[in-house]
């Protein structure tokens, strides 16, 4: 689905290239841990993928078409769902209004359908009430899992989280991989993961660590 081909990267400060001459695939219903020392250059590698910027070098392309032909705009729009660490909700809204406000924004399948929206925060056990009420008034945990609901309502194939965990104790981090892993199996979408945590990596499909410049498919 996805395929990066000799893609090259540096920031015009740094002295040496992030990484040269990467290539990598990534299929649809898999899931995928990107793992990697600290400044290594992982969420360096998402933007890329996530469409926030160009590569340097080479090109990504998406189902056969590259991302300067479909233009970064529409690819970040229809294509790509990003999940952060520090969930990026609308914070003034309730969690229903956060989901039924991106569904319009991408134009979803599911757009103005609040008992989809509805049904799809149920599943991730927020109740009636929560739901309505602002979404700071919810635990980190509960936060994310609106984040999870907000991207699973979209109709992106392509779902990149940068350390979704990073702000969750060890049973919400257990719930929320689990729910990435049916987002890949059940609704056939390819889940990309930065990632610290060997738990984490542990449940994904595959995991790819960035050492020296380079990819290593770990499995
Ligand atoms: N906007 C920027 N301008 C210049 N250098 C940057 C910029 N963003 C990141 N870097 C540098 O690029 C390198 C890779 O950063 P990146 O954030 O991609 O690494 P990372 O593997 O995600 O790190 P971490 O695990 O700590 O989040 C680091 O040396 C960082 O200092």
């Amino acid at each position: 689905m996805l395929e990066l081909k000799n893609i090259g990267y540096w920031y015009d400060i740094q002295d040496n290239s992030l990484f040269e001459d990467v290539n990598l695939k990534f299929e649809t219903g898999q899931s995928y841990a990107i793992v990697g020392q600290s400044g290594s250059g992982k969420t360096t590698l998402l933007s890329l993928i996530s469409g926030l910027d160009k590569p340097k070098a080479g090109e990504i392309i998406l189902d056969g078409q590259s991302l300067s032909h479909i233009g970064l705009t529409k690819y970040r729009q229809k294509h790509v769902s990003i999940v952060f660490q520090s969930y990026n909700l609308l914070t003034y809204m309730s969690p229903l209004n956060n989901l039924l406000t991106a569904m319009a924004v991408t134009k979803s399948s599911h757009e103005g359908d609040k008992n989809y929206a509805r049904g799809m925060l149920q599943k991730l056990g927020l109740t009636d009430e929560q739901m309505t009420k602002n979404v700071q008034r919810l635990s980190g945990g509960q936060q994310q899992r609106v984040a999870i609901a907000r991207t699973m309502c979209c109709d992106a194939k392509l779902v990149v989280a940068d350390e979704p965990t990073g702000n969750l104790d060890e049973d919400n981090t257990q719930e929320v991989i689990q729910l990435f892993q049916k987002i890949a199996h059940e609704q056939d979408r390819c889940v990309i993961i930065v990632t610290h945590e060997p738990d984490v990596a542990a449940v994904c499909d595959h995991s790819y660590r960035l050492a020296h410049h380079e990819f290593a498919l770990e499995k």
